[in-house]
């Protein structure tokens, strides 16, 4: 059976250190592996994104595919939260950021001049690196949502909301005496697992997840990554993580992102144990990142 080949395998000091720069022009690169696929859930077409003068995405194009977990990994500032805040616009909250490119929701054209975007950001959500509960009890934290959306015609309704994204993010039975508290006053797991439930509950068809184990000790990430294998049941999930553990644990795809470019995309099996591109392979094996 093929061994992972990630960092954590004990890479020698003296194999690691290489320079990233040392493959600094990297804009012509074409993607390695597999970016596009039958039918997909999000596409996105030579997307190219620019902070002011600076090409931070070049030409990336990737498909998502309904119901599966996809990790977005690569070196610090390769551009993998830039790509990511694009598939629901969040990027737009940016004055100097521009996005250009085609990227699709179940075939319609998210940047139409038309496209609502908190609509949008309901049917693909986002949970973020911190947790970030509003300043509002735990029940409001989750109501909040729905409310907005009119999703709930009474206060039953309201209350099966809350109850039901509360257990699908395995919350449920820590809070469920305590609705009425602060979400702020959870342990940091608990605030991230309470974000969850926030995004969940306008029920999105897709989660945008960014770094969302960074600030959480080992049990509080377990517990996540236990979540992220359950709720991919019913939506489709893209996760950035620093983590290549992570990303072999709970992802079906990788894409290795290197200096805003997208270099390879492929099974995440594949990806760890086999990468076809030497940025990939050097990447996964430590020598830099
Ligand atoms: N708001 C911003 N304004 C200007 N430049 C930005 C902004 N956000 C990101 N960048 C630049 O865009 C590039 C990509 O950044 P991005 O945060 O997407 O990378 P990343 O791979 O997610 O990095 P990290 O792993 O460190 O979070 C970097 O060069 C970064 O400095």
């Amino acid at each position: 059976m093929n061994q992972m080949k990630t960092a954590d395998a004990a890479v020698p000091e003296e194999a690691r250190g290489l320079d990233i720069h040392a493959h600094a022009d990297v804009s012509n690169y074409e993607t390695t592996g597999d970016p596009l696929l039958d039918n997909p859930k999000m596409s996105a077409r030579n997307v190219n994104v620019y902070y002011g003068e600076k090409h931070a995405i070049m030409d990336v194009s990737l498909d998502i595919g309904g119901n599966e977990v996809i990790a977005m990994i690569g070196p610090s500032g390769c551009g993998k939260s830039t790509f990511l805040r694009c598939l629901n616009r969040m990027n737009d909250t940016i004055p100097i950021c521009r996005v250009k490119g085609d990227i699709q929701l179940d075939g319609e054209d998210i940047y139409h001049s038309r496209q609502d975007t908190v609509l949008l950001r309901a049917r693909v959500g986002m949970v973020f690196q911190k947790p970030n509960p509003f300043p509002k009890s735990i029940y409001e934290n989750v109501a909040y949502g729905p409310r907005i959306h009119g999703l709930a015609h009474n206060k039953i309704e309201m209350d099966e909301i809350v109850e039901n994204s509360l257990r699908r993010a395995s919350l449920w039975e820590e809070v469920k005496d305590v609705l009425d508290k602060p979400g702020t006053g959870l342990s940091g797991g608990q605030q991230q697992r309470l974000c969850i439930a926030r995004a969940i509950a306008v029920s999105p068809e897709v989660i945008l997840m960014d770094e969302p184990c960074s600030a959480l000790d080992p049990i509080a990430t377990a517990r996540i990554e236990e979540l992220i294998d359950e709720l991919k049941e019913r939506f489709t999930i893209a996760i950035v993580t620093h983590s290549m553990q992570q990303a072999a644990r709970v992802s079906q795809r990788t894409a290795y992102f290197h200096l805003g470019k997208l270099i390879e995309v492929g099974q995440t099996k594949q990806i760890f144990t086999n990468p076809q591109h030497e940025l990939t392979e050097n990447y996964i094996t430590g020598r830099f990142g």
